[in-house]
Order: structure tokens, then C-alpha cells, then sequence
């Protein structure tokens, strides 16, 4: 997967270069290129804001650079056009399907923002040409788009294939699509077996697969419940038997 990435903030984006991320680009399997939105700003203080049409606070960035730059990333491709996202309050929300779903795409393109958003015609110009997703990854305003992106290229990421070890797989994810869709994961433990005090749950060191099957989920129901109660009146009734926790 190709990702390419406009900011003014190109330095922002260190962290793709570590851990899960940085190991999946040495090995291939992700292709992070970024670009600096000022390189196509060409006046003498390479300005990319201006003031906003109908007044009102703060800065609104201009469309000649971002139509620039975007038409300059475009053109470096070979086959289709890039999915384009850009990161705002005002978006769809950023979910683990809608990640899934970006993880089967050759090619993305995010274009962070700052000031108070992008020229609304620079999304209206690429809608033609491709597909433009505005997102939201959730309910609070960030000064700028790149830590938005950040979060969406890790989640993204950890999805493609050869990134997770054989050990861990993102099908048991909590929010993934199926039987465990809308849980939110349980509780974990490792050694030692007694802690200040804290054991451990008799079940998990009982070695019986299915009560600890069963455990496991009686406990992502309780917290569900308990930290996201309208994820549980989404939970798909199929998905639960009878012998769900009566919560
Ligand atoms: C556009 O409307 C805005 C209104 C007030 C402030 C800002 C600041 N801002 C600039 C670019 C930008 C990109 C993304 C986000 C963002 C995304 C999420 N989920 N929260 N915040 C915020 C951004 C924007």
C-alpha cells in the first residue's frame, strides 16, 4: 500500500518511522511518502491561509496550493487515482470497518489540515475525479490533521497483511466484524501470578479452553456494559446465546 501524505507540519509524521508502522515500510509492505504543502505556495513567504469568506475567526487555508500539490501527488501514479482523506471534526466517523475497508485500498492520500480547515472547494474539485472521505476520529477538536492521520495509518496499518505476527491477529479485534463486533476486550494478564497482592483469575490459569472462552466474553460484556452501553444495544442479537451474561 502506497500513502501519501500533504502537511505543513511534514515532521509530524517521525512516529511512521518506528515500531509496527516503521518495520512494515523496511519491509515493503507500506509506502509512506510526504509532502511539504508549502513547496506549491509560491509566494515570497510561501503563505497557504488566508481570511475567511463571510468573516469569522481564525484562518481558512487556500485551494492553489492544496489543488497544486494534490494534482502533483496524483500525477506520480500509474493506475487509479488515490482515495483522499482528510481529517476533520466534521467528518464520518473513523470506525474499525471504515479502517478495514481503507486497508484494501492501493493507494491513500491524507491531507491534514490546520487554521480552520481547507478551501471547501479544493474536496469538491477531487470528488469528481476520486473518491474524498472527510473523517472524524471522534467527538474533540485537534489543533491540525496530522495526529488524526497518525491514529488512521496505525489502524490502518496494523491491518495489512504480514504487519501483525502469526501470534496476534486483528480478527479478534475488539469492533472487528463479528461475534466480537461492538465488545470492547476484556481484562489481560501475564506473570507473574500473584502481584502486590492481585491474583489472577482462577479460570485463565485452569487450562480449560472453553471456560476461558467463556470468561473471556462474560467479561467484554461486563465492560461493555459497563464503559459503552449504547455499543451493546447495537451487539447484533445473533451474536449472543444462551448462555450470554443477562446484563
Ligand atoms: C474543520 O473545523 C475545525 C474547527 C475548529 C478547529 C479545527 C482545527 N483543525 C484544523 C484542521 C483539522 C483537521 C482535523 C481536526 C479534527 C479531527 C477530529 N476528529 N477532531 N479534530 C481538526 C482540525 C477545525
Amino acid at each position: 500500500m502506497r500513502v501519501d501524505i500533504i502537511s505543513i507540519f511534514p515532521e509530524y509524521f517521525a512516529p511512521l518511522g518506528v515500531s509496527l508502522i516503521g518495520k512494515a515500510r523496511e519491509r515493503g509492505i507500506l509506502d509512506v511518502r510526504l509532502h511539504q504543502l508549502r513547496d506549491w505556495a509560491h509566494d515570497v513567504h510561501r503563505t497557504v491561509d488566508d481570511t475567511p469568506y463571510g468573516g469569522g475567526p481564525g484562518m481558512v487555508m487556500k485551494p492553489d496550493p492544496w489543488g497544486e500539490a494534490i494534482d502533483a501527488v496524483l500525477a506520480t501514479g500509474q493506475d487509479a487515482p488515490a482515495r483522499i482523506i482528510v481529517p476533520t471534526p466534521s467528518g464520518v466517523p473513523f470506525t474499525q470497518r471504515l479502517a478495514m475497508e481503507y486497508a484494501a485500498e492501493p493507494w491513500l492520500l491524507f491531507t491534514p489540515a490546520r487554521y480552520e480547515g481547507i478551501d471547501s472547494r479544493v474536496m469538491a474539485e477531487y470528488g469528481t475525479r476520486t473518491r474524498v472521505d472527510e473523517v472524524s476520529v471522534g467527538d474533540y477538536v485537534l489543533a491540525g490533521g496530522e495526529a488524526a492521520v497518525l491514529v488512521m495509518i496505525e489502524a490502518v496499518g496494523r491491518l495489512l497483511p504480514g504487519v501483525l505476527g502469526n501470534a496476534c491477529s486483528a480478527v479478534d479485534d475488539s469492533f472487528a466484524p463479528g461475534a466480537m463486533e461492538n465488545l470492547l476486550e476484556g481484562p489481560v494478564y501475564t506473570k507473574p501470578p500473584e502481584w502486590r497482592g492481585h491474583g489472577v483469575p482462577e479460570v485463565l490459569l485452569s487450562g480449560h479452553h472453553g471456560r476461558i472462552a467463556r470468561w473471556r466474553r462474560d467479561e467484554a460484556l461486563r465492560r461493555t456494559a459497563r464503559n459503552r452501553p449504547e455499543l451493546l444495544a447495537a451487539l447484533d442479537p445473533r451474536g449472543l446465546d444462551k448462555h450470554d451474561l443477562k446484563l
